[in-house]
Formats: C-alpha cells, structure tokens, sequence
C-alpha cells in the first residue's frame, strides 16, 4: 500500500500568517541605547487590513521590518505560516529569508520608492526581473499592476514625471506585482496632501483579498478608521 499524502488544507481569512512573540530590540550602546522594541506580541491575519499605530518613536518602523525579516530582533521570534506550515525567520538563511520577501512581501514605503532612471514600467517590473518569468509575462502581469491602481495610461513615464501621489499609486503597482501574501506599508499616504492620501488609503483597501493582506504603519487616524484591526504600539509593546 502506498502512503497518500493529504492535502493542504486551504488558508482562510483570518488564520494567522505572521506571528510574533516577545520581540526585543534596542539600537547603540551605554547611555546612548534605545529600546525601540520591548517584548512586542502580534499576529498578522490572512485577508486584513491591519493598521499599526502609537506615537513617533514607540517602534512601529522596527517591529514592521522584524516581521518581515528585514531587521533580526534581540530576542523573540517571527514565523510565517502558510499551508504547509509555520516557519521562523532565525531558521532561515540570508537567502532564505530574500526568497521568503520575494515570493510573499510586497513593501510601500513613505518616500524614496521608486528608482528615477527607470520607467514606471521597469520600476514596476522589478521585483520579477531576477525570476524565472518569461519577459513577455513580466511585462503583461506589470501592466495589470499599473491598471489596477489606474496608472495604466502613465507606463512610459519616469517617476519625476509624476506627482507624489502617482509616484505612490506605482510603489502599489510594485509591490502587487509578485501576488504577495502581506503587504507592508510604512506611512504610505505620509507625504501626500488629503485628495491624494484618500485615493491612497482607497487602493490599499482594495489591495486587501481573501489571500492578501495589506500592514499600514501610520499616524493619520483617518487611515485607523480604514483599518479592518487596529493596534497600538506603545514604548515598544503591543498596548
Ligand atoms: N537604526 C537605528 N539606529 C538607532 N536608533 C534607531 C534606529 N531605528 C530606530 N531607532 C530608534 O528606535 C526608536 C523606535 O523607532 P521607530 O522608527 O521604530 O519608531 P516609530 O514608531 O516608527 O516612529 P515614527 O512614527 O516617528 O516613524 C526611536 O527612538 C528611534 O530613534
């Protein structure tokens, strides 16, 4: 008799997809060391919007970019969970966890998202040139991207060329581009004025799905009110 494997069972939403627990970070040495995060505890949900919010400094940059592996923590661990089960970041090698941001992370950062020398389009097709998608496939699923948060007409252009609120609606495009799982989203809508910040917030609503969740780290209560979960960071904590 031969063994049959059993299938996967199919993530839902609200199954965790990231956990967290007992994240310790602190930066410098001596009197000059800062604890930005302080036995932090979170899990990030399948299909969310999460909003992660607290006063400048209380460690939200730094617990979003523990959980994506960005940042290794003091102490505490990070697993990813998927259908095949869990996996802790400290597991992974340098490689391991690239691969793990690639296949499963898209990132929108406040400014500096996009490279100026290249088009919208390349600047969206980036993060699948080093994979082994055909070329024409690339450029198909970057203009899909680029459509789907109405940049469809501006491919050509170069990010100068764009107001700052284009400029964002791209970094979208790029980080949805891969099918990520989660997207991390650090003051998305911080330097944008409140016309641009509205269409913004409306995008990453509709960027959440079934099998997508979208993490915002923000001030604007606005974006909170937006929020499907919120949390508040306070001196470190998870309040
Ligand atoms: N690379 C670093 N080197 C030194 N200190 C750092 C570093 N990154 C963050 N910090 C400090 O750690 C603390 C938490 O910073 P963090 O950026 O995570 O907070 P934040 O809540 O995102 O703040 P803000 O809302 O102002 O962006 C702050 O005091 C910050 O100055």
């Amino acid at each position: 008799m031969t063994d049959v494997e059993t299938p996967s069972p199919t993530p839902t939403v609200g199954d965790v997809v990231v956990r967290a627990t007992g994240l310790r970070k602190a930066f410098g040495e001596g009197d000059g060391r800062i604890v930005a995060l302080d036995g932090a505890d979170v899990e990030v949900r399948l299909g969310e919007l999460l909003v992660v919010r607290g006063p400048s400094g209380c460690g939200k940059s730094t617990l979003l970019q523990c959980l994506s592996g960005i940042l290794p923590p003091d102490e505490g661990a990070v697993s990813w969970v998927d259908a095949d089960g869990e996996v802790a970041l400290a597991d992974l090698d340098d490689d391991g966890r690239t691969d793990l941001r690639a296949q499963r992370m898209g990132f929108v950062f406040q400014t500096l998202n996009l490279l100026p020398a290249l088009t919208v389009r390349e600047n969206v097709e980036l993060p699948l040139v080093l994979g082994a998608l055909p070329a024409v496939e690339i450029r198909q699923r970057a203009g899909d991207a680029l459509v789907s948060v109405g940049m469809g007409d501006r491919a050509d252009a170069f990010p100068a060329q764009l107001s700052g609120g284009q400029q964002q609606r791209v970094a979208l495009a790029r980080a949805l581009v891969s099918e990520p799982d989660v997207i991390w989203a650090d003051e998305p809508t911080g330097a944008l004025d409140s016309v641009a910040q509205a269409e913004m917030l409306e995008l990453l609503r509709a960027a959440v799905t079934p099998t997508r969740t979208v993490v915002i780290v923000s001030h604007a209560e606005v974006v909170a009110a937006a929020a499907d979960r919120v949390i508040t960071m306070v001196d470190g904590r998870v309040a």
